[in-house]
């Protein structure tokens, strides 16, 4: 039995790579009556008479939707640092969301070439989520892309960020060999909510990224607020420390994010977008 991760999924067809290989395989009908694989699945499967099977999907870790895709360790929030603006409202909401599917969120801040001098607030707020303990990284025309690249390694990463951030662009920085994909990224937020199309990985540096970029803040509300209150990164050390358990530090005696906001430690404005996208869940109910 070889074990491998599915890569591509064509008709009912899967491709699965496993040790430098891919083999297409198709599931075995024990399997289809349950969890059908979807990208991103981690699968036991062995050569039957003409083609592989596959016999077994591995517990996911988590899953997405749109796209559709099992096992995302990271989400690449690309910003611009200009045209379009740079938005601290944006990255959060997009953190919130990330954080919330259990995928730990990364940055990436494109188009630095166009900053004229180091008092642009962009380096302040690039130093607000470093100090966060975000991963940041700083890109733009001719920039060198070796510490991006190595950010990819061994991992599954979707991208994510508005249009016209630079995305593609990105991706074809680091590898032009990635050109196929460019267009299929820029189509497929513009498509509709329901369609359902497969995802598709690509290598990249001993990684794979998906071609459809992911998270669309509209689905905040969705979020349930206990969970949302306990999965913001910048929140979790404090998270244990509040007086009620299932403290959602708004206005809760002695929580311990709403101390940490008046210390300084969390940075005020950051916690104002979670406040925001509280306000936003609780009106929705
Ligand atoms: N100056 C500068 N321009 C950039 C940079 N990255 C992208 N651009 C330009 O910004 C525009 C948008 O870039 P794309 O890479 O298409 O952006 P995207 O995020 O893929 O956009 P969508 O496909 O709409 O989602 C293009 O005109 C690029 O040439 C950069 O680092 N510096
Ligand atoms: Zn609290």
């Amino acid at each position: 039995m070889k074990q491998g991760t599915i890569i591509r999924i064509i008709s009912n067809q899967y491709q699965i790579y496993s040790d430098g290989i891919t083999y297409d395989a198709k599931a075995m009908g024990k399997l289809r009556k349950g969890v059908s694989p979807v990208v991103g699945d981690i699968v036991d499967f062995e050569k039957m008479d003409d083609i592989y099977g596959i016999q077994k999907i591995h517990e996911r870790k988590n899953q997405l939707v749109r796209p559709l895709i099992a096992n995302v360790d990271q989400a690449i929030i690309v910003m611009s640092a200009k045209d379009p603006d740079f938005s601290t409202v944006l990255i959060d909401r997009l953190i919130f969301l990330i954080s919330y599917e259990g995928i730990t969120p990364v940055l990436v801040i494109t188009k630095m070439d166009m900053i004229e001098d180091e008092s642009d607030p962009v380096y302040g707020y690039i130093e607000d989520y470093k100090k966060g303990g975000y991963e940041v990284y700083v890109n733009g025309k001719e920039f060198d892309t070796k510490d991006i690249e190595a950010a990819f390694k061994g991992k599954i990463s979707v991208l994510t960020g508005q249009s016209g951030a630079g995305k593609s662009s990105l991706l074809n920085r680091i590898d032009n060999r990635l050109e196929i994909k460019t267009q299929a990224i820029s189509k497929a937020l513009g498509r509709g909510k329901h369609t359902t199309r497969h995802t598709q990985l690509f290598e990249i540096n001993d990684g794979w990224v998906a071609d459809t970029p992911g998270f669309s803040s509209l689905d905040l509300e969705n979020m349930d607020v206990h969970i949302f209150a306990h999965t913001v990164p910048d929140f979790v050390p404090y998270v244990g420390k509040c007086k009620f358990n299932d403290c959602i530090h708004i206005n809760e005696p002695q929580c311990a994010v709403l101390e940490a906001v008046e210390d300084k430690e969390i940075v005020k404005y950051r916690y104002d977008h979670y406040k925001e996208v509280v306000k936003m869940i609780q009106n929705k109910r």
